[in-house]
């Protein structure tokens, strides 16, 4: 009989109580939380800092057989950030309803997993007595909901992570609604786009043309059509919401400020407005970044614009950066194996229409799958109300259980590496 204070589900909303959301995220007090948790399941611990004040922490439970390649499991220690008025229950109180949901940013994306992975190890080691084959690591990066580029990317780029010789990398993946696991093979690549644009200022009462605001609008309506016709072939069924460009207005900054407001009488010189673009690893970047120049934010309108890219879409060789969910890629076979092993349904394996640090190792030709066991749940992530419920999230240390211990007593694919 555990002690109340200290069990997975007590375990986990101590977690989610750490507040890591952006614009501050701080990063030493979940690491500090996690090496606890690894030095009571008696795994080796690291932490790495790529950049001044954003550690990582590696974990590690040698396998029986250190040279053959490793599997790692990964997470990110970061979260969006909450609106706690906008919030039933405070989103780092991690408070549990009486049917069993606890409410927490993160609770979904991606705390859940990062706390799986032990308690799934911490029941291996300790009551089914397992000793995996390959070395098992675990990696909690920082940065990934801005981008990853001074987490993840820095990372798997380093020398410490080619010394890890990682054969094959888990990473968080999406809640499903229906009884069927989701795995996904991609990510989409995020580009941030801000169009800008510029005109003369004039009294509110004028009619004139190319005005800052209204050539904005006329941009953002060009914008709206391509939203509208990619959301078209989506509602068509010809496609799924991963599969297309997504293209989301998330800001509009325009106007003059005044005590009250705004100035009501003034058109202003200077309007912008920022979009959330999701390629898809097929894609053609060329083709969307014309329609920025040309349609989006022509130099014509007196407009420019800046596209912030967030890491890669194709692999050096120009191919779309997806992982293999075939025969043709044993770990997948072995991935699918300990899911139906434990009487799991697998869902289509599927693009996932956000982001996630894996496409970083599929660059670099290690095959990843995105997975968060999370079925019969809302999809919850970046939204008010983030909730789990604590069956499924004891579910999923069992699902992990299974997987780990397939994967890490796989013994093929131990001479060459499988590329994506
Ligand atoms: C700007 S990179 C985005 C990462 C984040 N996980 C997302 O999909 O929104
Ligand atoms: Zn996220
Ligand atoms: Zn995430």
């Amino acid at each position: 009989h555990q002690p109340k204070q200290d069990n997975p589900i007590t375990r986990f909303q101590q977690f989610l109580q750490i507040n890591t959301a952006h614009p501050n995220p701080n990063y030493y007090n979940p690491i500090s939380f996690l090496i606890t948790q690894a030095k009571s399941i008696g795994l080796t611990y690291r932490t790495l800092e790529f950049t001044p004040n954003k550690p990582l922490l590696l974990l590690s439970w040698p396998g029986s057989n250190p040279s053959i390649p490793s599997i790692l499991l990964n997470s990110h220690l970061d979260s969006v950030p909450a609106e706690p008025s906008k919030w039933s229950h405070p989103p780092f109180s991690a408070s549990i309803s009486a049917d069993g949901c606890i409410f927490a940013r993160g609770s979904q994306d991606d705390k859940s997993i990062s706390l799986q992975y032990l308690e799934a190890i911490r029941n291996l080691k300790f009551v089914s007595n397992f000793t995996p084959t390959r070395t098992l690591h675990i990696s909690y990066v920082p940065d990934e909901e801005i981008g990853g580029l001074d987490g993840a990317a820095k990372f798997f780029g380093s020398r410490e992570f080619e010394d890890l010789n990682v054969g094959f990398v888990l990473d968080e993946g999406q809640a499903s609604v229906s009884d069927e696991f989701r795995v996904f093979y991609a990510d989409r690549s995020p580009w941030g786009l801000i169009i800008r644009a510029k005109g003369g200022p004039g009294h509110g009462s004028r009619m004139f043309d190319n005005g800052a605001m209204e050539n904005l609008m006329k941009s953002v309506e060009a914008i709206s059509g391509f939203r509208e016709s990619r959301f078209d072939v989506v509602k068509a069924g010809q496609a799924a919401n991963s599969e297309v460009v997504s293209i989301n207005p998330v800001y509009i900054k325009a106007g003059i400020p005044s005590p009250t407001g705004f100035v009501m009488n003034m058109q202003p010189s200077e309007a912008e407005a920022g979009f959330d673009v999701r390629l898809p690893p097929t894609a053609d970047p060329e083709s969307i970044r014309k329609r920025i120049a040309e349609e989006w934010a022509p130099a014509t309108r007196n407009m420019t614009y800046e596209i912030i890219e967030k890491g890669p879409i194709k692999d050096h060789m120009g191919r779309p950066l997806m992982t293999a969910t075939n025969d043709s890629n044993p770990w997948w076979s072995v991935f699918k194996q300990a899911i139906t092993a434990i009487g799991g349904k697998l869902a289509k394996p599927e693009i996932l229409p956000s982001t996630t640090d894996a496409r970083f190792i599929r660059q670099l030709g290690i095959p990843a799958l995105g997975f968060s066991p999370m079925t019969n749940t809302p999809i919850l992530l970046h939204d008010h109300n983030e909730f789990l419920k604590d069956t499924v999230y004891l579910k999923g240390i069992e699902v992990y259980e299974s997987i780990i211990s397939s994967l890490s007593s796989f013994e093929g694919a131990s001479d060459k590496k499988v590329t994506v």
